[in-house]
C-alpha cells in the first residue's frame, strides 16, 4: 500500500464522530512511579479541543493498580489477586480525581463508569450502560471507564483493559478506537527484543498475520500487543477503526485529527451501522413479536424511521430488553427484525401510545422508539 492511500484514510479521521480513547498502565503511571500528571493534562488539554470541534469522547483508563501501589507504597506488584484488588481499589480514586481535577479546568464533567464484561454480554445491562453512556455524551460529560476490578478479576490478571475498550467501542457504536501505549504502534515483532522491527502504518483488522507479530506486554499493564490486536478484529465487528498508537507522541490525538500518518490504522471492513445490522438480520433466533401498523410499515419502508410504541398493536411471545423481536405486518407476514427497547409486559402497556404517553403508561421512559433505526433491519 502507498503513502498516498495512508494519507487518505488518515484525513478520514477528521470525520469520525465518536472516539473511545483507551489509555494504558505503562503509560499512565510513568512505568510505576505515580501518575504522570503532565501525560494526562496534555491528554485531557487534547480530548477538550476534539470535543470543541464536535466530536464524542469516551475514555477507557488504566492504572488504578499502579497507582494505588504508589498510595500504598508497594515496591513490587503484588501477585495476591485480593491485593491487586485492593490497590485497584484505591488507586480508582486517585485516578479518577486527576481526571476531573484536569478536566475542570475545561469547564467540562467527568464521569467515573466500572465495568465488567459481564455487563456487556448480558444484553439488559449493556442496553442500560448504552442509555448511560449516550445521555453522557449528549450532556457533554466525559466518561472515564475502567474495570470494576472489586468484583472481577481476570482483567487485572492479564491488563485487558483494551478488550473492554473495544467492547465499549461496540456498546456505544463508535467509530474509532484510539488504543494509546508505550510504542509507536505496532511493529512486525516487539521492538523491544528485536531492534529490526518495523512500524505498521495501516492494515484491515481482520488480517491475521498481525496477531501473529503481537507479542504479550511490560510488568505493569502486561496485554501487550496481543490485547490490542485482538480489540481491533473486536471493534471491526461494529465497524470501528482502531488506530494503536504511541501516547508519548507529542500532541498525538490533535495531530491524528489533522490527518497525520502516526501509529497503526486497523480498518474495519464494514460501516458501523452496516455492521449491526448484518449481525441483526443474522439472528435467526427471534424472541416474540410485535405486531405493527400499515402506517408504521411505510415509516420503516419509505422514510428509513424508528419503530414508535404508536404504530404497534400487538406484542406476543415473551421477550426482553435488548433481544431481537420479528415485526409482523397484520397479515402475519415479516416485515422486519430489531433490538427492542422494551419488555413484553412493557410494551403491552404502551401499544398505539403517542411518545407525549410514554411516561405516564410506564411510570419511565427508557427510549422514545420501540426499536431504534439503527437497530432495525427492514426486509
Ligand atoms: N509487535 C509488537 N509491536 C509493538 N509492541 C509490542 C509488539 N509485541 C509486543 N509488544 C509489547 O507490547 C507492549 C505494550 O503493551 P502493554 O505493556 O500492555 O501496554 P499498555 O499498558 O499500554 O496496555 C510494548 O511495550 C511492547 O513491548
Ligand atoms: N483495571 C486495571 C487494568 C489494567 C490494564 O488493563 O492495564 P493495561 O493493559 O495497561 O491497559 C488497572 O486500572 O490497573
Amino acid at each position: 500500500m502507498s503513502a498516498e492511500q495512508w494519507q487518505e484514510s488518515r484525513k478520514r479521521l477528521a470525520g469520525a464522530k465518536r472516539w473511545v480513547i483507551k489509555i494504558g498502565s505503562a503509560l499512565l503511571t510513568n512505568d510505576g512511579q505515580g501518575l504522570n500528571r503532565s501525560g494526562m493534562q496534555s491528554w485531557v488539554d487534547q480530548i477538550a479541543a476534539l470535543l470543541a470541534q464536535g466530536h464524542e469522547v469516551v475514555l477507557v483508563s488504566s492504572g488504578s493498580v499502579a497507582e494505588g501501589m504508589t498510595r500504598l507504597g508497594w515496591k513490587k506488584r503484588p501477585e495476591q489477586i485480593h491485593q491487586l484488588q485492593a490497590a485497584a481499589a484505591v488507586g480508582q480514586m486517585g485516578l479518577v480525581h486527576a481526571y476531573e481535577t484536569a478536566f475542570s479546568g475545561h469547564k467540562r464533567h467527568t464521569a467515573q463508569i466500572l465495568l465488567t464484561h459481564d455487563d456487556l454480554s448480558d444484553r439488559k445491562r449493556y442496553l442500560n450502560a448504552r442509555s448511560t453512556l449516550r445521555t453522557l455524551l449528549d450532556l457533554g460529560v466525559v466518561p472515564v471507564i475502567n474495570e470494576n476490578d472489586t468484583v472481577v478479576t481476570d482483567e487485572i490478571c492479564f491488563g485487558d483493559n483494551d478488550t473492554l475498550g473495544a467492547l465499549v467501542a461496540n456498546l456505544i457504536e463508535a467509530d474509532l478506537l484510539v488504543i494509546l501505549t508505550d510504542q509507536q504502534g505496532l511493529f512486525t515483532a516487539d521492538p523491544r527484543s528485536n531492534p529490526n522491527a518495523e512500524l505498521i502504518a495501516e492494515g484491515q483488522a481482520s488480517n491475521p498475520q498481525f496477531a501473529a507479530m503481537a507479542g504479550g506486554g511490560g510488568a505493569l499493564g502486561r496485554g501487550g500487543m496481543v490485547t490490542k490486536v485482538r480489540a481491533a478484529t473486536l471493534a471491526a465487528r461494529s465497524g470501528a477503526d482502531t488506530l494503536i498508537v504511541g501516547g508519548r507522541i507529542e500532541n498525538v490525538l490533535t495531530r491524528l485529527r489533522a490527518g497525520e500518518v502516526l501509529g497503526t490504522l486497523l480498518l474495519a471492513d464494514k460501516e458501523p451501522v452496516v455492521a449491526r445490522k448484518q449481525w441483526i438480520a443474522g439472528h435467526l433466533q427471534t424472541h416474540g413479536e410485535l405486531v405493527l401498523d400499515d402506517g408504521a410499515i411505510k415509516a420503516l419502508r419509505d422514510g428509513g424511521r424508528s419503530l414508535l410504541p404508536i404504530g404497534v398493536v400487538a406484542a406476543n411471545g415473551r421477550f426482553s430488553r435488548g433481544q431481537v423481536v420479528a415485526c409482523r405486518n397484520q397479515q402475519g407476514e415479516l416485515v422486519a427484525k430489531g433490538l427492542v427497547n422494551y419488555s413484553r409486559d412493557e410494551a403491552l402497556k404502551i401499544l398505539r401510545t403517542p411518545t407525549s404517553g410514554l411516561e405516564q403508561a410506564l411510570g419511565f421512559v427508557a427510549e422514545p422508539e420501540m426499536i431504534h433505526r439503527d437497530n432495525l433491519v427492514v426486509l
